[in-house]
């Protein structure tokens, strides 16, 4: 049984975070662990309060892990602040670590910041170099490199300056744009499409959460990251298509096991 890991913050309402992480490693037929860095007390209309956990008690629940079981995978989200993130950095490296994938979760779709903007230094000089795939949405790379992105071009541009800060890959996630959702995935010489159709639904809480675990679990299997991405995006696409609502506000995408294995994509 392949194993993976996601270090990142609680979505009270299951939606995102580690709750959507954990069912999408379900769904993928994968055993899922989780380090936990803040536990936010959310719902589908907003985010009402954030408490970190200490970085001690971060820094163990990684060695406990690590210290007993092999990982396959590891996706990591919210990372909130500048002590989390080098506690993550800093822990990691004392072991080796197999497809990392990087989801720098930085604003919810509420608008409340998941990471504090000061952090964002740090996310880029600890925690870039050591993924192998990071995976920001068009806001996250526009304030990872300071360029404005509104078309498949400025993706571009953005993908070289992310691939600088030494990721193995970078995918760009265009969710936001206003046509399709194309995602770009960049290796340092070839740029790759992900085409999809974009799916008329305001349910689209947690689809970057499950993007990246979905690739995660995918490398875990040992595919190509080209083919990991290929398999997550069909997935996601599934997810966003069954996503309903669950309260007021943003709804979450849906983890159907039987669904996706009958679709044929597990
Ligand atoms: N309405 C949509 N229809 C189809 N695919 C979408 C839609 N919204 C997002 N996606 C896809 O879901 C994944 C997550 O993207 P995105 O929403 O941009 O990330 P985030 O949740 O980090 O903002 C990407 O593969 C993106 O192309
Ligand atoms: C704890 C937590 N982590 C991440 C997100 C981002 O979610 P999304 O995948 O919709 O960008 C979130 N809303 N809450």
């Amino acid at each position: 049984m392949k194993k993976v890991l996601t270090i990142a913050g609680s979505d009270s309402c299951g939606g995102a975070g580690i709750q959507a992480d954990l069912k999408t490693f379900s769904a993928h037929g994968l055993f899922g662990m989780s380090v936990i860095t803040a536990v936010t007390a959310q719902n589908t209309q907003g985010v009402f309060g954030v408490q970190d956990i200490s970085t001690e008690l971060i820094q163990k629940q990684i060695e406990a892990i690590f210290d007993d079981i092999s990982v396959d995978a590891v996706k990591i989200g919210m990372v909130s602040i500048t002590d989390t993130i080098k506690t993550i950095a800093e822990t990691l490296s004392r072991y080796q670590v197999k497809n990392l994938v990087i989801d720098p979760v930085m604003v919810s779709k509420s608008g409340y910041h998941l990471l504090q903007p000061e952090a964002k230094e740090a996310l880029i000089r600890y925690l870039l170099p050591m993924a192998r795939v990071v995976t920001p949405n068009i806001p996250e790379a526009e304030v990872i490199t300071g360029m404005k992105i509104n078309h498949l071009e400025d993706m571009k541009k953005a993908a070289v300056q992310i691939y600088q800060m030494k990721p193995e890959y970078v995918l760009i996630k265009g969710g936001h744009l206003e046509e399709e959702a194309i995602d770009l995935l960049y290796d340092g010489q070839d740029f790759k499409y992900y085409h999809s159709q974009r799916i008329d639904t305001k349910n689209t809480h947690g689809t970057g959460c499950t993007l990246s675990s979905a690739i995660a679990s995918n490398l875990a299997k040992e595919m190509s990251v080209a083919d990991a991405i290929e398999a997550a995006k069909a997935y996601i696409s599934v997810a966003i298509k069954q996503s309903f609502s669950i309260g007021k506000g943003v709804g979450p995408t849906h983890h159907f096991y039987e669904l996706y294995k009958k679709a044929g994509l597990i």
